[in-house]
């Protein structure tokens, strides 16, 4: 069952693009990552679908319900984060905390001590009191009261600790392990590659790109890294993308057997190897590169 679904979606601001047709499907109980350089359109898009602005043409839909006319009971069953986290600066967490109670009906007071607790949260706090990474903490909690069953996150790991990033990816792995779904913006490729089912890539307003991560289908290959009196032909023949040859020293793409590389380069001086594991950000960073449209 499509969770989000999108036909055309498209919306500008006068004369400058926000998006353009943009077409999605999330899939229930997948945790689905939408990258992209600063200014493409993810935030556009998420607030697009959330109905804070009204598309310019197109349509989408949310639990089979229109983004536009049937938001209010869309809200209902989604919680969400902004990239920016604004509060009235002189609320107590537990106001907050209190006030979301009051709009969400199926809450679990023992699972938002749960989560006030691993999340490290300072109920007592005011908000002025609290730092970037705190505040965004407090979103995430609120986003998360009332068991909903889609999560909308836009850029939510923005000004966290790398603990607290660890404690919202297994927060974020439990909801898809009780079937629900997940949406989120990052800018953080290899978090995306760790925790997404599917990723779309938006650049200047469209989807360029969309990779399933968990299939067995994509064979990213192996970045290695010789250095040593190895003649270039030989480098030629087992490469499957050259990246650099500067002297001795030979940046390439490997997608064969291991073993059979390791043995291939054993007769020769070899001063320097490594090897690892091709990632979403070698093959999505030349997106970011190019800055223009061709
Ligand atoms: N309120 C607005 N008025 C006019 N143009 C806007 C407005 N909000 C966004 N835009 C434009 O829409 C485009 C997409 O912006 P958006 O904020 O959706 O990008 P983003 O992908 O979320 O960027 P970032 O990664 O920097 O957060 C940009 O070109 C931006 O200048």
């Amino acid at each position: 069952m499509n969770i989000i679904e999108t036909d055309n979606l498209s919306k500008n601001y006068g004369k400058n693009r926000g998006i353009i047709d943009i077409n999605i499907n999330v899939n229930e109980g997948e945790i689905f990552g939408f990258i992209g350089p600063n200014g493409a359109g993810k935030s556009t898009l998420i607030r697009t679908l959330l109905n804070f602005i009204y598309p310019t043409s197109g349509s989408g839909k949310i639990f089979n319900k229109d983004i536009s006319r049937e938001s209010s009971s869309i809200k209902e069953l989604v919680g969400y984060v902004p990239s920016e986290v604004k509060y009235y600066s002189k609320v107590y967490v537990k106001d907050i905390i209190n006030y979301t109670k009051g709009f969400r009906k199926d809450y679990s007071s023992k699972e938002i001590d749960s989560l006030i607790y691993d999340l490290e949260i300072d109920v007592n706090k005011r908000m002025n009191e609290l730092s970037l990474g705190n505040k965004k903490k407090v979103a995430i909690l609120q986003s998360l009261i009332g068991n909903p069953q889609l999560l909308i996150l836009d850029e939510p790991t923005n000004g966290l600790d790398p603990l607290m990033q660890k404690r919202l990816f297994d927060i974020l792995i439990k909801m898809k392990n009780e079937g629900k779904t997940v949406f989120l913006s990052s800018h953080n490729l290899i978090e995306v590659e760790n925790l997404c089912d599917r990723v779309a890539i938006i650049k200047e307003g469209r989807i360029i790109d969309t990779l399933e991560l968990k299939s067995t289908v994509i064979d990213f290959g192996r970045i290695i890294e010789l250095e040593g009196d190895i003649p270039k032909d030989f480098i030629d023949r087992i490469s499957h993308k050259t990246l650099s040859i500067d002297d001795n020293q030979y940046k390439f793409i490997y997608k064969g057997d291991i073993d059979n590389f390791i043995k291939s380069i054993a007769s020769y001086n070899i001063k320097n190897l490594s090897i690892r594991k091709e990632n979403l950000e070698d093959n999505f960073i030349k997106y970011y590169e190019d800055k223009e449209e061709k």
